[in-house]
């Protein structure tokens, strides 16, 4: 049976929509004994993202970057995040997004980029689908500073770290950045072995 037959929505109230969307659905779910029942479920659309981490082999080196993020503050963090680059696709297609992305926010003009998964960020409460990339780099693909848009608020440093440093930095908390960990993980198993 496909899921669509499973789920009645009843009622779609939007609670928030200014720069992204925020709605309150009521339905009801077919449980696995066959029963409905009625749910209420809050879901905060901000679209999919694309993220990528550029690698070099010779190097053992990747490219990640650091930034102030609000919400990881408000909840207590108290540095800036290290991070893959990542933005949202706005329509476009993740390849494409991503490349524009990385040069933006890392300086880095990115030749051959391999798809490697995609996976759901927040799945209870966010609707956002995440697209993984990796990318080898090498130093002359940098072509500008990188550092995202100034105009949008964007404020970021690039760092050229060691893959193993990086690894440590997971270890010891320097980066709890999820989207980030899962391509740092992904590199040590099949990239860097
Ligand atoms: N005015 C306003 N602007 C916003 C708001 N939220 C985001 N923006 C603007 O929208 C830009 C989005 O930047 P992107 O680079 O496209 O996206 P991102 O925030 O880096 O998203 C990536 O990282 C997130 C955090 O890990 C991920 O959640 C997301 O999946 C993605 O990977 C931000 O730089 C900021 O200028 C908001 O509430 N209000
Ligand atoms: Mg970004």
């Amino acid at each position: 049976m496909p899921l669509s037959d499973r789920v009645r929505v009843k009622n779609v109230e939007v609670l928030s929509d200014d720069y992204y969307l925020l709605q309150k659905t009521t339905f009801e779910y077919r449980r696995a004994n066959g029963e409905w029942q009625q749910q209420v479920r809050e879901s905060y659309d901000r679209g999919n993202c694309a993220t990528v981490l550029p690698y070099n082999l010779a190097q053992r080196t990747v490219i990640l970057v650091r930034q102030f993020r609000y919400p990881v503050f408000v909840n207590g963090y108290d540095d800036l995040l290290i991070e893959a680059a990542a933005g949202v696709l706005d329509g476009e297609a993740p390849e494409v997004r991503i490349r524009a992305e990385a040069e933006e926010e890392t300086g880095y003009r990115l030749g051959e980029i391999r798809k490697i998964f995609e996976a759901f960020s927040s799945p209870g409460s966010v609707t956002e689908k995440l697209h993984f990339f990796v990318a080898e780099y090498d130093p002359s693909m940098r072509v500008g500073d990188g550092g995202g848009l100034a105009a949008e608020g964007e404020d970021i440093e690039v760092l050229e770290l060691p893959i193993d440093s990086a690894l440590a930095m997971i270890t010891d908390g320097r980066i709890v950045d999820a989207k980030t960990i899962m391509l740092l993980q992904y590199a040590a198993l099949n990239i860097f072995r």
